[in-house]
C-alpha cells in the first residue's frame, strides 16, 4: 500500500446537522442531537465524551450502518448511504475470522474486491511488515495476544487501502502497557499512510497523544460541546506525555468530560427516581450527593 501524494488525497468527512434516536420499549432514546463535525482529508480526529453520549451512534452514521433521522453524513461531499470500501472499520472486539491465518484474514476483503493472489498476498504482506505481524502471517487468531489481534483487525481495515479509518474504542480490550505500545504503532502507521482517522476513546491520554483535534460530546443527546486543537508536534513520542502542554491538555478536556459524566448522572438518577429517595439534588446536582 503506498502513501496518497497530496495530489490523490481525499477522505474528508462532514456531519452536518446529524440526529438520531432509537425506539425502545415505546420511548424513544435520542442518541445524536444536532452534531455537526469535520475531519478533513488525512486528519486524525477523536471523538470523547460520557458514556453512553452517543459517540459509537455518531461512527456507526459515517461508517453507513445507522441511517440518521435528519442531517448528513458525507465522504468527500457525497452522502453516506451505507457501508463502503472507502471508509475501514475497528471495533474494540478484534472480530478476526478464527478459521483463517493471520494473512488469510488481511486478504479477505482484497479476495471480496477480486484482487489477483499474488497481488493480494504482496498487499498484505506490505502492511503485515508495517504493524510488526510479518512472523505472524500463518498463525491463527487463537494464536495471538490480545494487541497482536488487535493489530490485525487494523491491517485488515487497512488492506483495501480505504481512505478512512473508524476507530471504535479499539484498545479498549487491552491492558495498560499492550495499550501504550499499540498507540504508538498506530501513530506510526498513521504518519507514513496518512488516511484520515474518526477514532473514539474514553481514554483523555490516548485521545491527545494520537490526534490532531479532539470533539468532546456532552452527555445525551450527544451534540459537539467542544473542539480542541492538539498542537503537539508530529512524530508523536512517549516522552510528550511528560510535557506541561499535555498535562494543560488533559485538565482541560478532564474538566469537560467531568461536567457531562456529571449531567448524565444527575439525568439517570433523576429518572430512576432517586428524588423519591427523598434526596436533594441541588442546582449543582449529582455532584453534590456523591
Ligand atoms: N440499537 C439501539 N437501540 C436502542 N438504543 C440504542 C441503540 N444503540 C444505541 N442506543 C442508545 O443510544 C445511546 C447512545 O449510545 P452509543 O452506543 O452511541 O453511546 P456511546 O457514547 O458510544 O457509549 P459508550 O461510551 O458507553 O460506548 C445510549 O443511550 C444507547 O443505549
Amino acid at each position: 500500500m503506498s502513501a496518497p501524494t497530496a495530489a490523490t488525497r481525499s477522505g474528508h468527512i462532514q456531519v452536518r446537522d446529524l440526529n438520531i434516536g432509537f425506539k425502545a420499549n415505546g420511548a424513544t432514546v435520542q442518541a445524536v442531537k444536532s452534531a455537526s463535525l469535520d475531519v478533513q482529508a488525512g486528519e486524525f480526529v477523536s471523538l470523547i465524551g460520557p458514556s453512553g453520549c452517543g459517540k459509537s451512534t455518531l461512527m456507526n452514521a459515517v461508517a453507513g450502518f445507522t441511517p440518521p433521522d435528519s442531517g448528513v453524513a458525507m465522504l468527500d461531499g457525497k452522502r453516506i448511504d451505507g457501508p463502503g470500501s472507502d471508509r475501514g472499520v475497528v471495533f474494540q472486539q478484534y472480530s478476526l475470522f478464527p478459521w483463517m491465518t493471520v494473512r488469510k484474514n488481511v486478504e479477505f476483503g482484497l479476495k471480496m474486491a477480486h484482487m489477483p493472489p499474488s497481488q493480494r498476498e504482496t498487499q498484505a504482506r506490505t502492511l503485515l511488515g508495517l504493524a510488526g505481524l510479518l512472523a505472524f502471517e500463518n498463525h491463527y487468531p487463537s494464536q495471538l495476544s490480545g494487541g497482536m489481534k488487535q493489530r490485525v483487525g487494523i491491517v485488515r481495515a487497512l488492506a483495501t487501502s480505504p481512505q478512512v479509518l473508524l476507530m471504535d474504542e479499539p484498545f479498549g480490550a487491552l491492558d495498560s502497557q499492550t495499550r501504550t505500545v499499540m498507540q504508538e504503532i498506530l501513530t506510526n502507521m498513521w504518519q507514513r499512510l496518512r488516511l484520515s482517522v474518526l477514532f473514539i476513546t474514553h481514554d483523555i491520554e490516548e485521545a491527545i497523544f494520537l490526534s490532531d483535534r479532539i470533539y468532546v460530546m456532552t452527555a445525551r443527546p450527544g451534540r459537539i460541546k467542544a473542539e480542541i486543537k492538539v498542537p503537539l508536534p508530529r512524530p508523536r513520542t512517549p516522552d510528550m506525555i511528560d510535557t506541561p502542554e499535555f498535562a494543560g491538555l488533559v485538565r482541560s478536556i478532564k474538566k469537560l468530560i467531568r461536567e457531562e459524566s456529571l449531567a448524565a448522572m444527575d439525568g439517570e438518577l433523576r429518572d430512576g427516581g432517586y428524588g423519591g429517595l427523598g434526596m436533594e439534588i441541588g442546582p449543582e446536582g449529582v455532584a453534590n450527593v456523591l
